[in-house]
């Protein structure tokens, strides 16, 4: 996730849990020429990711350049690359990208059919129903199926839905026979409760993909897997989770609004950790200055706030 994802974030997230067995990294843009831009590409870099694997991810919709950027990614040492065509953001699709490509199937065939033909590595997919409807998608599931994909992984809104109402499970339960690829699923998935549910339901899936609800339910992964933990440890493991990555993003960043703009995007849904989210998070809002930000965390965890179920 842009903004959320990145390496300081996997580090901490594979110190403090467990669960997670690769990470899919926030888009890197394929520029002209194989191109990217430095920090995304600093992002992926083997030596630095040794704690958590990751798969990168690619942003574009020229073949030459993704082919480009694929090869230097698995030269780099990545044998699988990602390409995104899920991202629903205005600016993004309006350049025919992200789920911007997935109302242009013969544009998307003729892309696929470059990038694949020219990759040295393998491709896997994240792509949403379509652009514009979930019809889109009886068009897309063959076009994928004709290519040697590592996997697919839905998310079964459309991109002009963004993230509002929910999946479409009804419709997703009825393409998955079509789809002859490895499917992970994605979207909503945010408790035990909801993967027993979703699992139960599609028993072909084994590989789950998790978004924002990993920094709203850190501990899913792993609970997932077996594990489990009373509210106590629960409440110890947030706050070790909040105050690493609030260091890192001191050490990292300079100036004070950087950090606390920073803090206040990742308790966007880290509030969610919590029974009572919305009214813990209020008073952080305002908060400009690190020294008042750093206090009102400290106060917020003294009162043992209730942690989600
Ligand atoms: C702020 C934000 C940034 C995101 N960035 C990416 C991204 O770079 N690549 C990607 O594949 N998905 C990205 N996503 C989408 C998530 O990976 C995921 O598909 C979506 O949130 C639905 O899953 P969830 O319900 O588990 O969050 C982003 C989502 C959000 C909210």
């Amino acid at each position: 996730m842009q903004g959320y994802t990145e390496l300081l974030f996997r580090d901490v997230y594979a110190e403090i849990f467990s669960g997670m067995d690769v990470a899919v990294s926030p888009f890197i843009s394929a520029l002209p020429e194989g191109r990217s831009k430095e920090r995304e590409w600093n992002d992926v870099l083997p030596d630095l990711n040794t704690k958590m694997p990751v798969i990168p991810q690619m942003m574009g919709n020229v073949a030459d350049d993704l082919v480009l950027l694929a090869n230097r990614l698995y030269d780099l040492g990545h044998p699988v690359v990602n390409l995104n065509l899920g991202c629903p953001y205005k600016m993004v699709a309006k350049k025919k990208k992200g789920s911007g490509i997935l109302c242009f199937p013969d544009e998307l065939d003729a892309l696929l059919e470059r990038l694949v033909g020219g990759m040295k590595g393998r491709l896997s997919i994240k792509t949403r129903l379509g652009r514009h409807t979930r019809e889109e998608f009886h068009t897309l599931v063959p076009i994928y199926n004709r290519y040697p994909l590592e996997d697919l992984t839905v998310h079964p809104r459309t991109g002009v839905q963004m993230y509002k109402g929910g999946p479409d499970l009804d419709f997703f339960e009825a393409m998955l026979p079509e789809i002859t690829h490895r499917v992970i699923y994605n979207g909503d998935l945010w408790s035990l409760s909801r993967f027993r549910e979703l699992s139960e339901r599609f028993p072909s899936i084994s590989d789950w993909m998790i978004g924002r609800w990993v920094i709203s339910n850190p501990f899913l992964p792993a609970e997932i897997k077996g594990e489990r933990f009373d509210e106590e440890t629960k409440l110890q493991l947030l706050k070790r989770f909040h105050d690493a990555i609030y260091e890192r993003q001191v050490a990292r960043l300079d100036g004070p609004g950087h950090v606390t703009s920073v803090m206040k995007a990742f308790w966007v849904y880290f509030k969610d950790a919590f029974d009572n989210g919305d009214r813990l998070f209020k008073p952080l809002r305002r908060i400009t200055d690190p020294a008042v930000y750093e206090a009102a965390v400290e106060q917020l965890f003294a009162g043992r706030p209730p942690v989600a179920g």
